[in-house]
């Protein structure tokens, strides 16, 4: 397994003036699962490419445990990919194709079988290993492609893009939690590409998101959605995502059209240095319905959705519209409400980038 360090990576696709990968420096630590999420274009495939060698960046370096790796190619990294969809051998059966990337290696045959039982038993294999590829779905093929990519302990990393899009959506949920596990148990260095948020927040220890070219913050499903560091993780975690409002400060209060927030002193010196336009966000989680008569925001309900275990509430305050997550026993009377945003998870965002 490797530490694997971007030294001021970045890349320009020949022929393209603006980068695909803005030029950026991170390390991805050791034993990490880490998930790469963001929308299509964001430039997840060119920054995975780069790691496993199919890509040599225009700018900057990639260090596998601190050597420089940036212009070896794909087979000389040491990694092991699984694509988004099956490559294995048709002709073999179900054991080899797990054993082909150790025996490749020459490993002795002994611990070939032991490592391929001990994969095949994580996988629930076991039974299917004497049967002969060509008979098997797709779907079970896929299931043996991310064996053969989990097999080798001896890897810097696993990469894994987009490895779900041909299961099925059960079979895929179970698949999830058995790779976290299955990270658990070998200690391996996984990066997992998704655009499913879901996916990527259920298999990973990190999640790295990334947004236009560049990563908007690398933290863990908890610090996405508590701290979104940026609006478009707000917007982009959670269901629905965080609610984003333009803003003004006003002395020690923010003005939300034509009503107002009062702030604590430190906060109001802090959004003051700023000196640009401000956003304020805060998820549909952390807004309560206030008592009657409290200090709190006046807003118009637009209408109230039961989910079943949550109801979700839409207003309008100050011209924009407002998601309000309420307990499935809370109930709103009248065509308006007064809200409390809580001041602990209420964020302040200067040209998308949060600044309080
Ligand atoms: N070979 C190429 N030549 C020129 N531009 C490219 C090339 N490959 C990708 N791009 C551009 O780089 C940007 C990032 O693309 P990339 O494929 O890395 O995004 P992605 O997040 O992986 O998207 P998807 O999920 O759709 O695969 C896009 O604007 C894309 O058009």
């Amino acid at each position: 397994m490797a530490r694997i360090e971007l030294a001021g990576l970045g890349h320009r696709y020949p022929g393209n003036e603006a980068y695909s990968l803005q030029p950026q420096t991170m390390v991805w630590e050791d034993g990490g699962a880490y998930a790469l999420l963001g929308p299509s274009g964001c430039g997840k495939t060119t920054l995975l490419n780069i790691i496993s060698g199919l890509l040599i960046p225009s700018e900057g370096k990639v260090l596998f445990d601190g050597r420089d790796v940036t212009a070896l190619p794909t087979e000389k990294r040491n990694i092991a990919q699984v694509f988004q969809f099956p490559v294995i051998y048709d002709t073999m059966t179900v054991f080899d194709n797990l054993a082909f990337p150790l025996r490749n290696r020459k490993m002795p045959e002994k611990e070939v079988r032991s490592r391929v039982q001990e994969i095949a038993e994580i996988l629930d294999l076991s039974g299917e290993l004497k049967r002969r590829a060509s008979g098997l779905s797709a779907e079970e093929k896929q299931i043996i492609s991310l064996g053969r990519g989990l097999v080798r302990k001896d890897v810097a990393a696993v990469l894994f893009d987009e490895p779900l899009t041909v299961i099925d959506p059960h079979v895929k949920w179970l698949l999830r939690r058995q790779l976290k596990l299955i990270h658990h148990q070998l200690k391996l260095s996984l990066i997992y590409v998704t655009h499913d948020q879901i996916e990527a927040l259920t298999f990973a220890d990190q999640v790295v998101v990334m947004y236009e070219g560049q990563v908007v913050q690398m933290g863990t499903p908890q610090d996405l959605f508590e701290t979104p560091a940026h609006t478009f993780v707000g917007h982009f975690i959670g269901s629905p995502g965080m609610n984003l409002l333009p803003c003004e400060l006003n002395g020690d209060s923010i003005r939300l059209g034509e009503q107002s927030l009062s702030l604590e002193k430190p906060l109001a010196t802090r959004l003051a240095q700023v000196g640009q336009a401000l956003t304020l966000g805060v998820r549909p989680e952390f807004i309560r319905l206030a008592a009657p008569g409290a200090t709190a925001l006046d807003a118009e309900v637009v209408k109230l959705e039961d989910l079943g275990t949550v109801k979700l509430l839409t207003v309008q305050l100050a011209g924009q519209l407002l998601r309000v997550k309420l307990g499935e026993h809370e109930s709103v009377a009248g065509p308006r409400v007064r809200l409390d945003f809580d001041p602990a998870r209420t964020m302040y965002y200067a040209a998308g980038q949060r600044v309080a």
